[in-house]
């Protein structure tokens, strides 16, 4: 990513993350000068293999960590300077249950709205409890629960005080098809209220499902945010690759305003194309190549996917 300037963000940015660097006393660098803004009522999804530093980049934000060098500001507070303010405009679900065990459901969600020091509002909590199907729950001890339950209460608990930011870790990671249903459905009735979501995940396929923009983050670096839109173009490219009857020493003068790669042999030519294209171009590629008097024993196409262009970009820098 090009570098961002410190002083400014966008205007639509609520949470603009500068320079973030963590080191752990293990002497572990997790973080590598992170830049990153989120957008206003966006969907953004974080992908990254396991250990990649995603965990330590929400826990940073949310106050959970402490960074080693740089900034993070959450509707223009500073998370160490203003953390009250800042802390308030975030829920968490984090990926696992810890404390509660003997509260009922009820409580344990009262109580994390009274933690912001929000005014009592049953009938919210009661809404949120409802859409999270937990209402008949409501006065059963967390430890009963389902382990699909207990992540819905967490889900619940980080709603309570009505955050205008949530971040969610791995929210679908081991749930059932109808909990990760639900989530998603929910994910999208919050954003249409207005609240920004930030979800780690490595689901390539649920980051393709809900994201707005996808950042990918690998051995604490973010080697890439991007529009989902602009990674699904990428994602309509094809290749068609034709094995020559004869090497080459270069692209013939004639085939100069094709999209043609020349492998280091010289033989293999490569031809990438948009897929979702009227036109592929290969049949007047065929003709040109027939003309030149190129032969090739074999053909065969390939698509780019978002795990190539995930993995490509995850092996490079290994
Ligand atoms: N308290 C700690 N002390 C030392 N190293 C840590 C600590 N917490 C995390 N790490 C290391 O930092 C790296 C990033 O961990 P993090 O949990 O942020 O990754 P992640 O992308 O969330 O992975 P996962 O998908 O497995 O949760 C890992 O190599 C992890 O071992």
């Amino acid at each position: 990513m090009p570098p961002l300037d410190a002083t400014t963000s966008a205007p639509d940015a609520i949470v603009a993350v500068r320079g973030l660097s963590k080191t752990y006393k293990s002497g572990f660098q997790a973080l590598k000068r992170v830049d990153l803004e989120i957008k206003r009522g966006e969907i953004f999804a974080l992908l990254g293999p396991n250990g990649a530093g995603k965990t330590t980049l929400i826990s940073i934000v949310c106050g959970i960590v402490n960074g080693s060098e740089g900034t993070v500001t959450v509707d223009g507070h500073d998370i160490v300077r203003d953390y009250r303010a800042a802390r308030g405009l975030i829920g968490l679900v984090p990926q696992e249950l810890s404390t509660d065990a003997f509260e009922s459901v009820w409580a344990t969600v009262k109580f994390s709205r009274g933690l912001f020091g929000k005014a009592p509002d049953p009938a919210y909590l009661e809404k949120i409890l409802r859409e999270l199907s937990l209402w008949e729950k409501k006065d059963s001890k967390i430890m009963t629960l389902s382990g699909g339950m207990k992540r819905r209460v967490l889900i619940a608990k980080a709603l309570a005080h009505e955050p205008r930011v949530l971040f969610l870790d791995e929210p679908t990671a081991g749930v059932d098809v109808e909990l990760r249903h639900d989530m998603w459905q929910m994910v999208h009735r919050l954003r249409e209220s207005g609240v920004t979501i930030i979800l780690t995940t490595h689901y390539i396929e649920e980051a393709e499902q809900m994201a707005d923009r996808i950042g990918v983050i690998n051995r604490g670096e973010l080697v890439l945010v991007e529009e989902k839109h602009t990674l699904m173009q990428k994602l309509g490219k094809k290749q068609l690759s034709l094995q020559l009857q004869a090497p080459l020493q270069a692209v013939p003068e004639g085939l100069a305003d094709w999209p043609l790669e020349l492998s280091a042999d010289g033989s293999c030519l490569t031809y990438t194309f948009d897929a979702q294209g009227d036109d592929t171009g290969i049949a007047e590629l065929l003709r040109k190549l027939n003309a030149l008097g190129i032969d090739f024993k074999d053909l065969h196409s390939s698509e780019s996917s978002l795990e190539d262009i995930f993995v490509s970009l995850v092996r490079s820098r290994a």
